[in-house]
């Protein structure tokens, strides 16, 4: 979509994204361009709706061809979020005439090359990749998304958050990362790099945001990590891998304990350990957002969400889906891997033991386990409406993290720290721990 390359003109006033859903101009969109047309017949309206997509969208293209900076109805802004090591998230609203900054057009990447508008980027997000070693790009991410990911939560559908490829002019990176720059000015350490100019226009993946809706919804975020104990622990492990990990790193003064929990203890669906570290969460959500919730409601919103993780509820239900996901696909451990490989099915059921296999399955349990969970509470005055659930950050994980996994595992099992007992343990128990101090306790306590 460059000066050199127009490609705006629009075959079709749809867009069709890669999983099958066609998006077209709403009532809404047009209404944002024009008086409504409500009175008219639905056919009519709809009709006169697409001639006017596509007169504006041609006008629109022939107009970008002379500037592609100049503002138009398919024009957007799109303010710095939030980013990860591997990429960086921007809200997108439409462009208005008091907006400032720069205004960016996006298209569909389905070789339609349609502009996108109005109703598709209401609360949306766009995700850039930001090229870092060992991750994939916006491409892979969404090939082995419809591939390999989305056909494992068939049940379970609801949470998935259907990212679709879109395109940007390449031009718009550098305002993209002047609005990193000035992010990493107010909040240094929360900086993790720049998105990389590319040869053609920049893809990015547009997302559902499932971001806080300050007076209406408060979202926390979990990364659900490993729901069962690592297949390579040690036998008579007091830790699972994660409190283990977590150990190491509060040691190393990379993590800290405030607002952690033991992922076993929050698939084990039991309310009253689940609770206070609900509440911790909640607190801490409100304080890196400047937000805060009227006390009561805040309460609903706790009991909500520790509703939600308990037995038999939905987001218990999902936990116990990734649980049995991620102990499928690695039931072996990174450590046995070299040693199996090849071998005759070994396992009840059997796996496949080809090098290959393994380590694709592999890196599948791996990005399941480190994964994002949004977990949405809308609300209206005192009272919780609504729980939702989102996983985010599904990018399937490089072959070549392979050796850091191994190195990983290595660590923690030779500094004994799936079974050193010390402050964490105290403070945020891990469930192993529990359980073995329960039968202690029942026999010598
Ligand atoms: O190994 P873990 O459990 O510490 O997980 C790493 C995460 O640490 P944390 O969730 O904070 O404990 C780590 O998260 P942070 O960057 O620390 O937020 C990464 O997600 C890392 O994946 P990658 O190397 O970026 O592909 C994660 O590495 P892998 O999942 O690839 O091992
Ligand atoms: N769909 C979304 N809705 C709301 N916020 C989002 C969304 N996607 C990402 N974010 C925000 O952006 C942050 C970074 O996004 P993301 O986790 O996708 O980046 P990442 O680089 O993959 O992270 P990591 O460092 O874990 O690899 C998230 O922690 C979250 O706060």
């Amino acid at each position: 979509m460059t000066q050199e390359s127009p490609q705006l003109i629009p075959h079709t006033p749809t867009t069709t994204f890669k999983n099958d859903t066609t998006i077209s101009m709403s009532a809404e969109d047009t209404e944002d361009m024009e008086g409504s047309t409500e009175s008219q017949t639905p056919t009519v309206h709809r009709a006169a709706q697409n001639l006017y997509w596509c007169r504006q969208v041609r006008a629109f293209a022939k107009e970008h061809q002379r500037d592609p900076t100049e503002p138009s109805p398919f024009s957007f802004a799109l303010d710095f979020l939030a980013e990860g090591a591997a990429n960086a998230v921007f809200t997108v609203r439409p462009w208005t005439d008091d907006s400032v900054g720069t205004n960016f057009v996006i298209t569909a990447h389905n070789g339609s090359d349609v502009i996108l508008s109005g109703q598709q980027f209401r609360n949306k997000v766009l995700r850039f990749s930001k090229g870092a070693p060992n991750t994939p790009d916006c491409k892979s991410i969404i090939d082995s998304y419809y591939a390999d990911i989305k056909p494992l939560f068939e049940d379970f559908d609801e949470h998935l958050l259907h990212p679709e490829l879109t395109e940007i002019e390449p031009l718009m990176v550098n305002q993209l990362n002047k609005s990193i720059a000035e992010h990493a000015i107010v909040n240094p350490r929360r900086f993790k790099g720049w998105i990389p100019k590319i040869g053609g226009n920049q893809l990015a993946l547009i997302i559902d945001n499932m971001s806080s809706i300050p007076g209406s919804a408060l979202t926390i975020e979990i990364k659900p990590k490993w729901l069962a104990q690592s297949a390579s622990a040690i036998r008579n492990a007091l830790r699972c891998r994660t409190c283990a990990m977590q150990s190491l790193n509060v040691s190393n003064g990379e993590s800290k304990t405030e607002a952690y929990i033991c992922p076993l203890r929050l698939a084990s669906g039991n309310a009253a350990l689940i609770k206070p570290w609900v509440q911790n969460k909640v607190a801490a959500t409100m304080v890196a957002e400047t937000s805060s919730v009227p006390s009561a409601t805040q309460a609903n919103i706790i009991d909500a969400i520790t509703s939600y993780f308990s037995t038999g509820e939905q987001g218990n239900k999902l936990l116990a889906h990734l649980r049995t996901l991620q102990v499928k696909h690695d039931p072996i451990g990174i450590m046995r891997r070299e040693e199996v490989s090849g071998l005759p099915h070994w396992t009840y059921p059997p796996v496949d033991t080809t090098n290959e296999s393994l380590d694709r399955d592999l890196r599948l349990a791996m990005t399941l386990r480190d994964c994002s969970l949004y977990v949405r509470v809308h609300y209206e005055g005192e009272n919780v409406v609504k729980v939702e659930s989102k996983l985010g950050d599904l990018d399937f994980k490089s072959a070549n993290k392979m050796d850091d996994w191994w190195l990983k595992e290595q660590q923690l099992i030779n500094g004994e720290w799936y079974k050193k007992i010390g402050e964490l343990q105290r403070e945020v128990p891990c469930e192993i721990f529990a359980g073995w101090r329960d039968i202690v306790q029942r026999h010598w306590g």
